[in-house]
């Protein structure tokens, strides 16, 4: 490319940050000034109210005043936000004003136009011609769906069409220049090559420059309710959610807020791994859960809740025979939408029989008995919903609690009770009977009053928490009722084998007090059916990244329990972890949706690793061959046999040695139990800085650290070290996408030990893929 151009580019970008300065000059002048404003408001705040309380119509008249004043210093406030975000962006946009350009000539247009793109828009100074394109904007989709030659985007007044002259990329990093190509068919693969060849960091990055054609329909896409992705380990799916969350609120920017969406992630890890990227777009982060957390705190306290890692780890570490086998038949039936319509056919069958209620009782008294309640239940109308009638006992609870908390209050107890009471009871008490000028003088009548109210207050305190219950429907004694589906009899051909033996241990784990994984969701959406949980409307955009680690029942959980939202689903079946999704349907089954809502894409162009590791990965899993690696070089993996400890323990200190020394910042000592990563750190922490991570940690900084495969989910590294690759450790056939994704964590180089024989995974490999070293011969 000539100088010339890139001379006259650099000035443009020159001439742009010019227009960056004076903005961010008015804007910060303006912001102080409204600033100012907002503290003289507040300070102020009551001297502009009218306050005057005399007759009804001045309440109203104060009311308004306040409510004026009040909309005023929100008004400024939200304005003084804004300005903020704006500068943030600016100040983005003066280290880096754009990534891209494309020149467009419009149908019947005789000039093409110019237009760079970048994190945000700019106007020039006068405000009528823009000197930036948002990477979101409609017209820059071109940028990324199309090479030079004719091309289109939908506008917002209808498709326009026209011929892409030029595309060009830049690297421009404090004003200047770095890099700048035109490029041809894909978004610049040597612009791609350097993203990708640089160090991993702790915290993922955003990729708007180099967005792929594919990911951009992802990130775009408005058409689908349900959009699933399934995409190779590496193909972008997680950054491609992000940027369409970006795009999203981008789109919508008047009616969608950052906490209308909510992101469901694999672990609180990968959390704080991407929290970065939408904050880097100059947008806020989504409110993010883990679909554990969500669950717990609707699950409640009665029951305790069995953590989705506890499972697997349980799992992973028993050895084979029947308790394992009744255990993941149980998993993987419970799963099933033949088990949700177990529960389905269960709750039809609680209209005319099998709810169980609890005690009502107060201090070791009883209310009203279990069975009175399921006896008045089961005497309304049956054409009535489960609910319907639930809600006409809980009325008729609310009375029979009043009547007994009516003739409670002459207990002793109370009087005694009354007597710790707080200061300030005595006090209310006293201004109440005031007010009501019943508090004339000192009399007996008037004691006796205060001492009526005293003991109503004690009652009322009590029984609060038991009211609250009732009112919650929570008199239905939802444990037992979901229990009792696995005491029932059913039909041989409607349930797996080891049924019997499922049941037994279900009962045991419930009356226990625990709530096994497999049975949270089938649980909570049993139970939700029952006492009528509304729907969040609140959430309008479900975001679910690893969505293979969802089940259908789950699904289902999630459809009902966010009735209105869409979902961007994305996922890898060969990185399907859980027990649940072998061989079996999950969330990224496109048939448990309705045909006209979903939409399924998929990505195989892989980003992550270099060439030499994907190619050595693909293999491991079926299918793997339509994975396509991107070209990007790099040492081939290594698998070395080490028998013993210490020579495990050498290895590991001279790789992260050769990596450091390699200007790696990230490795990570991979294992698949915490059981395994455990055995690792105790051989280890002595000889070297290592952290730990279990499922309490939620960060990470650079270093070494040893990891679980299900904790490292999503996240990526410099290098990786496979800790035992070995036959024990890897054979059955649910632990090949565990290798898989652990191997295709490593971003540039990828080094596995094996003691002993080693994993059949690894024989499939073709011998060119890898450099085979033994340590103990
Ligand atoms: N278009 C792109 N431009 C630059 N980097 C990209 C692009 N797409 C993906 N990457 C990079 O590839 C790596 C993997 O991306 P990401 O984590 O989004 O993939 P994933 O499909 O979610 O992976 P996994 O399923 O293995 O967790 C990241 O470092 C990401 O920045």
């Amino acid at each position: 490319m000539a100088q010339s151009e890139r001379k006259q580019e650099q000035e443009r970008v020159n001439e742009v940050i010019d227009v960056i300065g004076e903005k961010v000059e008015k804007i910060t002048g303006k912001k102080n000034t409204v600033k100012k404003g907002i503290v003289d408001l507040r300070k102020n705040f009551w001297d502009d109210v009218t306050v005057n309380l005399d007759e009804t119509d001045d309440v109203y008249e104060t009311q308004a005043s306040i409510k004026q004043q009040a909309e005023l210093l929100s008004e400024r406030e939200r304005r003084h936000g804004q300005m903020n975000k704006e500068l943030k962006t600016l100040s983005r946009l003066q280290d880096t004003p754009y990534f891209g350009r494309i020149d467009f000539r419009e149908e019947d247009e005789r000039r093409a136009e110019h237009l760079y793109i970048g994190i945000g828009s700019l106007m020039d100074a006068k405000n009528e011609d823009f000197l930036i394109y948002d990477w979101r904007a409609p017209v820059a989709s071109m940028y990324y769906d199309y090479a030079p030659g004719p091309s289109k985007y939908a506008s917002l007044d209808g498709e326009v069409r026209g011929n892409m002259t030029l595309k060009r990329q830049f690297i421009i990093r404090r004003g200047k220049i770095k890099g700048m190509f035109d490029t041809g068919l894909t978004i610049g693969d040597a612009l791609l090559q350097a993203v990708l060849g640089g160090r991993a960091s702790s915290q993922m990055k955003s990729i708007v420059a180099t967005i792929q054609k594919e990911q951009n329909q992802i990130i775009r896409n408005e058409t689908d309710r349900y959009l699933i992705v399934q995409g190779a380990a590496g193909s972008g799916k997680t950054s491609a959610a992000l940027q369409r969350v970006a795009f999203l609120m981008y789109r919508y920017r008047k009616t969608l807020r950052s906490d209308n969406m909510l992101l469901f992630s694999p672990n609180p890890l990968f959390s704080s791994f991407i929290s970065n990227v939408l904050p880097e777009l100059g947008e806020e982060n989504v409110v993010q859960t883990t679909f554990k957390d969500f669950i717990e705190e609707r699950i409640g306290s009665d029951l305790q809740l069995e953590n989705p890692f506890d499972q697997t780890e349980s799992c992973l570490t028993m050895a084979d025979g029947e308790q394992l086998a009744t255990r993941l038949a149980g998993i993987r039936f419970k799963a099933s939408l033949a088990y949700r319509d177990m529960v389905d056919h269960w709750l039809e069958r609680l209209n005319s029989d099998g709810m169980i209620f609890r005690d009502i009782t107060f201090r070791d008294r009883m209310i009203v008995s279990s069975e009175e309640v399921g006896s008045y239940f089961y005497t309304l109308p049956h054409e009535q919903t489960l609910l319907n009638r639930l809600e006409q006992v809980r009325d008729w609870l609310l009375r029979r609690m009043a009547a007994f908390s009516k003739r409670e209050r002459k207990e002793d107890w109370v009087l005694e009770e009354a007597e710790l009471l707080d200061k300030s009871d005595y006090a209310s008490i006293f201004e109440k009977l005031q007010q009501q000028k019943q508090f004339s003088e000192e009399t007996f009548d008037d004691y006796d009053r205060e001492e009526q109210l005293l003991r109503k207050i004690v009652i009322n305190r009590r029984m609060k928490k038991l009211r609250r219950r009732v009112k919650q429907l929570d008199f239905v004694n939802c444990q037992k009722v979901y229990s009792e589906i696995f005491y029932q009899e059913f039909n041989k051909a409607a349930v797996p084998d080891r049924w019997a033996d499922i049941c037994r241990s279900t009962r045991m784990r419930f009356e226990e007090g625990d709530c096994p994984w497999e049975d949270a969701a089938p649980y909570l959406y049993m139970k939700e059916k029952i006492q009528g949980r509304k729907g969040n409307h609140e959430i309008r955009h479900l975001i679910i990244d690893e969505a293979q680690d969802y089940s259908p029942v789950q699904l289902a959980y999630l459809q009902a329990a966010f009735p209105r939202c869409r979902m961007t689903i994305l996922g890898d079946l060969n990185q399907a972890i859980y027990a649940q999704s072998l061989n079996a349907d999950t969330m990224l089954s496109e048939h448990l949706y309705n045909p006209n809502d979903v939409k399924k894409l998929t990505l195989l162009r892989s980003y992550r690793s270099t060439k030499e590791i994907m190619n050595f990965a693909r293999e491991i899993v079926p299918g793997g061959d339509e994975i396509e690696p991107f070209d990007r070089s790099g040492k081939l993996p290594e698998w070395i046999d080490a028998a013993d400890e210490s020579d495990k323990a050498a290895i590991i200190l001279d790789k992260i040695a050769s990596f450091k020394q390699n200007g790696f910042e990230t490795f990570a000592l991979i294992g698949k139990t915490m059981k395994e990563c455990r055995e690792a750190y105790r051989l280890l922490k002595n000889k070297i800085d290592v952290r730990l991570m279990t499922q309490a940690t939620y960060q990470f900084d650079k270093g070494f650290i040893i990891i679980p495969t299900y904790l490292a989910k999503g996240i990526e590294f410099d290098a990786a070290i496979i800790y035992d690759a070995s036959a024990e450790n890897y054979s059955r056939e649910s632990e090949r996408t565990i290798f898989y994704t652990a191997c295709t964590r490593a971003m540039h180089e990828l080094v596995l030990l094996s003691g002993g024989e080693s994993s059949p995974f690894l024989d499939s490999i073709s011998t060119e893929h890898y450099l085979r070293t033994r340590i103990s011969e």
